[in-house]
């Protein structure tokens, strides 16, 4: 059977030759298993029979992201940390698509590898998450019932630049693991607090565990943050065409604006670096941000434009923020 038999009696693209089901590759943790499904729900929405067909085969792929637990992200270094694997197998042909954090796609993606279609953005802010006993936060003023000198886990070298921007007596030490895994070494007491993307928590029915939402003026985003992403070999006009259908235009617009202040800033994951873009009555507002990673330089700029020209924005917003920075910022 192929899947435009399926799809439509006069396909617009030439069927090549494709059997049932369809392989979408996805990391195995429980954040990433959601999404894949979330993914799948809404495919299936759109396209009913896809789902009664029951067409859908999950294949877990472990990452290198995966495997090295012990390390910051920026200190493994090298770009696909959590999609290098996913890449060779959907090039390999041994899946025909995959379900990506949009925040952790390397912004260049390999030849013949396409970004096929971005979901509709899920909150992009970050979260504190507190330890017991610790008073509950202000949301103008997130850090300020912190007690002096307490310790937050985080990995991510913007979260910790920025925290400690802002509050120089604070620690922060490393937190690798999934979210689940976070909360429960918070809770044991090993951390007063920790930093998660908002997006993961309520994937997993999990927002209750945010003390406070912060606002993305006092923490700006990643680039992507909230966003799920799918990808697909580039000759493969058939899915392409299937997954644009379900694109989220916003989502589009708000990660090519993101993605390109990333490009045009750095690449690696080593710079702290934020990316946080929305469409406000149609236009398109930019917020970039560039630190060290122990807070002492922080630079924040905003652009606003059209839509359409997006990816320009930010690599234009990119550009600015790098020629205002220290030279030492992009040292590698
Ligand atoms: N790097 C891990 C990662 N990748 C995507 C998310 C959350 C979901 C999202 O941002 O879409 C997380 C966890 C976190 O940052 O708390």
């Amino acid at each position: 059977m192929r899947i435009s038999d399926v799809l439509s009696h006069e396909p617009r693209v030439k069927p090549h030759r494709r059997t049932l089901p369809l392989r979408v590759g996805t990391r195995g943790s429980p954040l990433a298993l959601a999404q894949t499904r979330a993914f799948q729900a809404q495919l299936s929405r759109f396209c009913p029979v896809l789902d009664a067909m029951n067409v859908f085969e999950e294949h877990i792929i472990t990452t290198t992201g995966d495997r090295v637990q012990d390390k910051r992200l920026a200190e493994i270094g090298g770009k696909g940390l959590f999609s290098k694997e996913i890449h060779e197998a959907l090039a390999d042909g041994r899946i025909d698509f995959a379900v990506h954090s949009l925040k952790d796609l390397e912004t260049e993606l390999p030849p013949g590898i396409v970004l096929a279609c971005t979901l509709k953005r899920e909150d992009a802010r970050d979260v504190l998450i507190l330890g017991d006993g610790l008073d509950r936060p202000d949301p103008l003023d997130p850090y300020a019932s912190l007690p002096a000198g307490a310790i937050i886990g985080s990995a991510s070298v913007r979260r910790q630049a920025q925290l400690l921007h802002a509050r120089p007596d604070l620690t922060v030490r490393m937190i690798r693991g999934n979210v689940q895994t976070r909360l429960n070494r918070v809770k044991a007491g090993e951390f007063d607090g920790s930093l998660l993307a908002f997006a993961g928590l309520r994937r997993l029915g999990l927002a209750h565990e945010a003390a406070v939402v912060i606002a993305p003026e006092i923490m700006v985003p990643a680039a992507g943050q909230g966003i799920v992403g799918v990808t697909v070999r580039a000759d493969d006009v058939e899915l392409c065409e299937l997954l644009s259908a379900i694109e989220d235009p916003d989502a589009r617009a708000v990660s090519l604006a993101e993605r390109g202040l990333l490009a045009a800033l750095d690449g690696s994951c080593r710079t702290p670096i934020g990316g946080y873009a929305r469409i406000c009555n149609g236009e398109l507002h930019l917020t970039g941000l560039v630190a060290r990673e122990d807070g002492s330089f922080l630079l924040r700029a905003e652009s606003r434009g059209n839509p359409r020209d997006a990816e320009a924005l930010g690599r234009s917003l990119g550009d600015e923020l790098r020629g205002q920075s220290p030279a030492d910022i992009f040292l590698d």
